[in-house]
């Protein structure tokens, strides 16, 4: 259930449906069943005003209308377009709604539910004109909206509103999730989200193929790593967190504790000698070691003990922190790169691509949208957030992730995750710290690169969910501990 369909690959999921033998009515009468149950379960009571539009999506608005009269309740319907211009299955089911048609107009009945059944996958360009006033008259209207399949307005794809758009309530999709469902601003436009079967079968999806999935722990639970009575700390991974100077030192410290909270049985901070004291006295468990250049960091990770290493926070620019950084790709434990990690290539991405295509351990790179730009100028103006991760992957042979609000994550072979459970507080100073700490953490204890981001991202967007409002980045490392035992039992399995 959690992967996520293109429209176009929606398109492909009907078509072979209905060429497989059901009838495209009866896949509209199963959508709009499950619009009329949300409309009931919304609004108990009142007037529901459905708003139809001239494609299928404005047809199981007429669906939808009809089974709620049928059930007694006061239903209005309006249509954009003139009804003899209705095709197919909108037709024939215009055709069983007996109640009046009105034209659609910015003049709306006092509802208690408008149903946007205007536009849905088949949106092909802007609204406007009388489209558009009808749509800022919803927006304005104190009814809350239910919109069918997406928010009229909003492309399905990009999570990009392509000019005038609905803002629900609530959205009722059908088979399967949308990249803009979950891809913002169309995640905060469709409001909470409803996945309905309407008689599609998951078999279909051998024919379409998928954008990608949700990032739910069902994608990667299994590789978590799992703990056994046999475990001491060496088989849980020993990870290497670089320091910055003395007077930016904080970073790698909260990615330092995010690591070893995230598992890993030991993390060392390597630390320039003359920032030791300044992180010593933060230091408990996480440890301390000297790291005076490039070939102190080499000789560190050449301990095969260091499964991982995360470089980036706090690190800072220059030819110095570069070297540090060149350093760690020529060693063999897995890496994360964050942050200044990944500016001090601006000037060379390729240099950054070909040193990960020569080591044999993974790699993650966590840009946020700043960072991305940086490495991949060219990417960054492509039209769709998933299209920018899955290229920048497949072009630095690194799992990325493309942190903001919803976090892509993707992979050089094509696979992609889309992440939709991190709240809005999670903005703060140090949280990408904490993220490249989680994902250092996973990875060190040997779990496969783009499950280890994946898991990475899902827990730092549990954690913020578990502290709430007012989070500061210190507040993530302890709350991974209540998200790690809804993953983790207490005797090691994973859940
Ligand atoms: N048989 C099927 O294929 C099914 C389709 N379903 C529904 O059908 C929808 C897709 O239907 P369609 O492909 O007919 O597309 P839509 O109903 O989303 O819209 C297409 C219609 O709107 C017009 N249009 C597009 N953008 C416009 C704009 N900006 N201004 C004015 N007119 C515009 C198009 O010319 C076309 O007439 C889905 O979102 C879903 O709600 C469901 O009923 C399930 C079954
Ligand atoms: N509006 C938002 N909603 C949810 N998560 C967000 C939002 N904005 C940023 N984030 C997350 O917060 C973290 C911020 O990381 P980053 O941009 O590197 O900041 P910093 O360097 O201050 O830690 C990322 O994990 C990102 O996905
Ligand atoms: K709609």
């Amino acid at each position: 259930m959690h992967e996520i369909l293109s429209a176009a690959r929606m398109r492909a999921a009907d078509q072979a449906t209905i060429a497989g033998g059901i009838p495209g009515i009866e896949l509209m009468e199963a959508a709009g069943r499950a619009v009329a149950e949300a409309a009931k379960a919304m609004a108990p009571d009142g007037l529901v005003h459905v708003l139809c539009g001239p494609g299928n999506n404005g047809g199981d608005g007429f669906v939808a209308a009809r089974l709620l009269a049928e059930a007694g309740r006061p239903v209005s319907l309006s249509l954009l377009g003139a009804r003899d211009r209705l095709r197919g299955d909108a037709a024939l089911a215009a055709a069983r709604w007996t109640g009046p048609v009105h034209p659609a107009g910015p003049d709306l009945p006092a509802a208690a539910l408008l149903i946007d059944a205007l536009f849905g996958v088949g949106l092909d360009r802007p609204i406007e004109g009388l489209a558009a006033e009808i749509v800022a008259a919803v927006n304005a209207a104190p009814a809350p909206v239910l919109a069918v399949d997406v928010p009229s307005g909003l492309d399905a794809d990009s999570g990009q509103p392509t000019g005038p758009v609905i803002e629900a309530e609530a959205t009722v999709t059908f088979f399967r999730k949308k990249p803009g469902h979950l891809l913002e601003p169309g995640r905060s436009l469709r409001g909470t989200l409803e996945l309905a079967q309407i008689g599609i079968a998951d078999a279909v999806l051998a024919e379409t193929g998928i954008d990608g999935h949700e990032n739910v722990p069902a994608l990667w639970a299994r590789a978590l790593p799992r703990l056994t009575g046999a475990a001491h700390k060496y088989t849980r991974g020993h990870v290497a967190v670089v320091s910055g100077p003395a007077t930016r030192t904080g970073a790698a410290r909260l990615a330092a504790g995010a690591a070893l909270r995230a598992g890993a049985g030991l993390v060392t901070l390597a630390s320039p000698g003359s920032a030791l004291l300044v992180n010593a006295a933060h230091l408990t468990a996480v440890m301390l070691a000297r790291m005076d250049g490039p070939g102190d960091l080499s000789a560190l990770l050449a301990d095969p003990r260091y499964t991982a290493a995360v470089l980036g926070p706090g690190m800072g620019l220059g030819p110095e922190a570069r070297a540090l950084t060149e350093a760690a790709l020529a060693a063999p434990a897995a890496l994360v790169l964050d942050a200044d990690a990944l500016t001090q290539f601006a000037d060379d991405p390729d240099r950054l691509f070909s040193a990960i295509a020569a080591r044999p351990a993974p790699v993650a790179l966590t840009p946020h949208a700043g960072e991305f730009a940086r490495l991949f100028p060219d990417l960054a103006k492509l039209p769709l957030k998933t299209g920018r991760a899955r290229a920048a992957a497949e072009r630095s042979g690194a799992v990325l992730v493309l942190k903001g609000a919803d976090t892509v994550i993707a992979a050089p072979d094509g696979r992609l995750a889309i992440n939709a459970n991190a709240p809005p507080w999670l903005a703060t100073a140090g949280s990408g710290d904490v993220l490249a700490g989680i994902a250092g953490g996973l990875l060190g204890q040997g779990m496969p690169a783009l499950e280890a981001a994946a898991a990475a991202v899902w827990m730092h967007g549990a954690a913020a969910n578990e502290v709430g409002p007012g989070l500061i980045a210190e507040d993530l490392a302890p709350a991974l501990r209540p998200v790690l035992a809804t993953l983790i039992d207490r005797n090691g399995r994973r859940t």
